[in-house]
């Protein structure tokens, strides 16, 4: 389980980005982070991995701090939660498998980091992951050969292999045609579902946010405003969490009061 216990992150700047956070998200759940450009989607998430440190309140997973954690134990935490960016983080210039196999990295010793030797286990696994997100014959083409949505599948793949328990994803598919942008989404259910992986994606595509995830959490000036199923989410509640015109900062708290039947964390 995640749990963040009024979590705040303030960035050297002064700008406070995330405030009073609390939020528990269980093994499997399959979550959507929503809100407007500069909202404290991306911030949530990546405090979540340590990206990103919290400057108050707690944050763990599965009953680890990861505020406390350093060195080793941060590499520990992020071999169980796999990132997936925007932009796939790939190496282009080399195959697709390779790109897979990279995933092994971090858990191999240092002779065979240097010589870039994988072992044959290792090489089936990222096999299979190819062919858990339906590329395997893709396994030897360059990376640079492939579509964009074939592009984030190979991170997919590459952050299966690792066999993590939690995936965060962020925006995985903003820079995809919608088609294909349905294709991602449906990996994700199928992952979800498939291995009772945890999934937390930020997403501006709404549509495709209620259509995949099972819980939507709205993010306004880095307040939590919505926690609710997906299936409740209408057309208020999006206005609620889409609408700045109150003005910015973490103190607005005018449409709670307006809207507190429809407002899961109510
Ligand atoms: N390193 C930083 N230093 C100072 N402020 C930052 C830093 N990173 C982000 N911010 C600010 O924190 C706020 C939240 O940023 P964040 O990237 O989390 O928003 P977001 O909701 O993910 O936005 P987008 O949808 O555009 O990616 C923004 O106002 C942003 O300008």
């Amino acid at each position: 389980m995640i749990e963040f216990r009024e979590v705040e992150k303030r960035y050297p700047n002064g700008f406070l980005a995330l405030n009073q956070i609390n939020l528990q998200i269980e093994q499997a759940e399959f979550v959507a982070i929503i809100g407007l450009s500069g909202a404290g989607k991306s911030t949530l998430l990546r405090c979540i991995n340590k990206m990103h440190g919290i400057t108050g309140g707690s944050l763990s997973v599965d009953s680890v701090d990861v505020h406390q954690l350093k060195g080793k134990g941060i590499r520990k935490l992020r071999r169980n939660i796999g990132m997936i960016f925007q932009s796939f983080n790939l190496v282009t210039r080399v195959s697709v498998l390779k790109n897979v196999l990279v995933s092994f990295v971090p858990n191999m010793p240092f002779w065979r980091k240097m010589l870039g030797i994988f072992t044959k286990e290792e090489k089936l696994k990222a096999l299979m992951a190819l062919d858990q997100v339906g590329i395997l014959d893709k396994a030897y083409v360059r990376v640079d050969q492939l579509s964009g949505g074939q592009q984030q599948r190979v991170a997919l793949a590459r952050t299966l292999a690792q066999n993590p328990s939690i995936i965060l994803a962020d925006e995985p598919v903003a820079s995809l045609d919608p088609v294909t942008a349905k294709q991602v989404m449906e990996d994700f259910k199928r992952i979800n579902q498939e291995f009772n992986m945890t999934i937390i994606i930020n997403i501006h595509h709404v549509e495709l946010a209620l259509a995949y995830a099972t819980r939507v959490i709205g993010v306004r000036s880095g307040e939590i405003i919505f926690d609710g199923r997906a299936c409740e989410v209408d057309e208020e509640i999006l206005s609620y969490i889409y609408n700045d015109s109150e003005g910015r900062g973490a103190n607005n708290h005018a449409m709670e009061a307006a809207i507190p039947e429809k407002n899961g964390i109510a």
